[in-house]
């Protein structure tokens, strides 16, 4: 089991590159499958999801070769014949489920485990299933494994009644091989929704609307193998941004999509830090003081949920009280114990955190819960005095690439230790 060790206190300079967008290469890596052919996948990035994803795939009969160095995953899913993903892989990430809606596309016909990922409040999939139902299929759960199947699917409309970023997808992907016309109301808007839909219109779908609320989807008899490049990550340009900010650092967050980033922006200016942007990169620079903010997480283009934990940790050193309301997952709050252990004042009530910011985190031994609780441990751990030994590295590495080498690079002082 690793840790990282972080000695607090020193301001981030420099530049750092950002990775492909685990959430959209999650999805982009299973939708590959629809094909039947051969796809190539760049910009993906090296975090633990992928190599578990590669797996699956294998275990389901498809070639991968995943090249770290030229981050790129070349996917032959011709010699697949069916999908079943037992268990002890679907359980290891959340995206697992995406195989249920490629593989209902390609061979009306799937059978996946129940999906794992953060463990961060009920994370239902009864949209993803009345979507599968409302193209023609049938839905079964049994001893653990959800069983999607269809003699036939046929276009339809669907109006999400929550809206779910895994539904959107999931029934974007089945309704690319489905008879007609689909159309997904109160559909997510998230920029990964775009790019998965880029890249299903790169393999020969017909998919228009990604991006806003209404996706259109005119069913296609064939799709073929491509080369795709995924997005920025914009989970983790925010968190290097909240990381830079509160350093009092000065970081040029490089290979991003600004527009991506402005709920991050805007919240991040509010509380008084400087940020420029350049075409493809924004650097920010902190003067280490903040003013209090009230955040509320919102689908897109709102405040992320994902990134609200890690600001939870910079704004417990903001002036005054700041409010957060998660709207989204009520269980994403298990972060705030151990930032109490930093000596962070944080109340709990509901989906509610009041924090009164304290002058200076102090360094302690604290235990990452999740992905984002990790990310905002670690830059709680930037911030405070002395050492944080943060544990449970391993929910980190899901979707953080070489995290203490890209902090390294912009002077902070954290090591890896077995
Ligand atoms: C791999 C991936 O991309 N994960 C992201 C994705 O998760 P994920 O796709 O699982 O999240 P959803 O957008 O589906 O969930 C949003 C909300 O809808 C609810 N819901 C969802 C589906 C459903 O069938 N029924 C239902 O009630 C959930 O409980 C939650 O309250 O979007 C979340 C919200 O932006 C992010 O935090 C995750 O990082
Ligand atoms: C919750 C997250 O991921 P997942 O949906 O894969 O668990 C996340 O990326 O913050």
């Amino acid at each position: 089991m690793s840790k990282l060790l972080i000695e607090g206190g020193h301001k981030l300079k420099g530049k750092v590159n950002i990775s492909g967008f685990k959430n959209a290469a999650v999805a982009i890596i299973p939708a590959s499958i629809l094909a039947g052919d051969m796809c190539v996948i760049e910009n993906l990035p090296s975090i633990e999801d992928i190599h578990v994803l590669k797996e699956i795939l294998e275990y389901i009969g498809a070639e991968v070769e995943l090249n770290q160095e030229k981050k790129m995953m070349k996917v032959n899913s011709s010699s697949i014949e069916e999908c079943f993903a037992p268990y002890e892989l679907a359980k290891r990430l959340r995206a697992s489920y995406y195989l249920l809606g490629a593989a209902l596309g390609r061979f009306k016909k799937a059978r996946v485990a129940f999906p794992g990922g953060c463990d961060i409040g009920t994370r239902p999939i009864d949209q993803h299933i009345k979507g599968f139902e409302a193209l023609g299929a049938k839905v079964k759960i049994d001893h653990g494994i959800i069983h999607v199947e269809a003699e036939e699917l046929k276009g339809a409309e669907i109006y999400l009644d929550v809206v779910s970023v895994g539904a959107t997808i999931n029934i974007m992907m089945a309704a690319c091989r489905a008879k007609g016309k689909t159309i997904i109301e109160n559909a997510a808007k998230e920029p990964h929704i775009v790019d998965v839909a880029n890249f299903l219109n790169a393999m020969g779908a017909d998919i228009r609307g990604a991006g806003t609320d209404v996706i259109k989807i005119n069913g296609v008899e064939e799709m073929k193998g491509c080369t795709y490049s995924v997005i920025p990550d914009q989970i983790e340009a925010g968190t290097f941004m909240i990381m830079a900010a509160g350093t009092g650092g000065d970081v040029i967050i490089d290979n991003v999509i600004p527009k991506h980033l402005d709920p991050i922006t805007a919240k991040l200016r509010e509380m008084g830090v400087e940020i420029q942007e350049y075409g493809e990169s924004l650097r920010v620079v902190s003067n280490n003081k903040f003013k209090n903010v009230n955040i509320k997480t919102l689908v897109y283009p709102g405040f992320p949920t994902d990134l609200q934990q890690p600001i939870s940790a910079l704004l417990s050193q903001a002036e005054g009280t700041s409010i957060i309301t998660e709207t989204i997952y009520e269980g994403r709050f298990k972060h705030v114990d151990e930032l109490k252990r930093m000596g962070a004042k944080i109340k709990v009530e509901g989906n509610v955190a009041i924090i009164q910011g304290v002058d200076r985190l102090s360094g302690a031994k604290v235990s990452a819960t999740d992905l984002r609780a990790g990310a905002a441990l670690v830059i709680a751990g930037l911030m405070a005095e002395g050492v944080t030994e943060i544990d449970n590295v391993h929910y980190i590495d899901r979707g953080y690439e070489a995290i203490e080498e890209k902090l390294l690079s912009l002077g902070a002082k954290i090591k890896r230790v077995k």
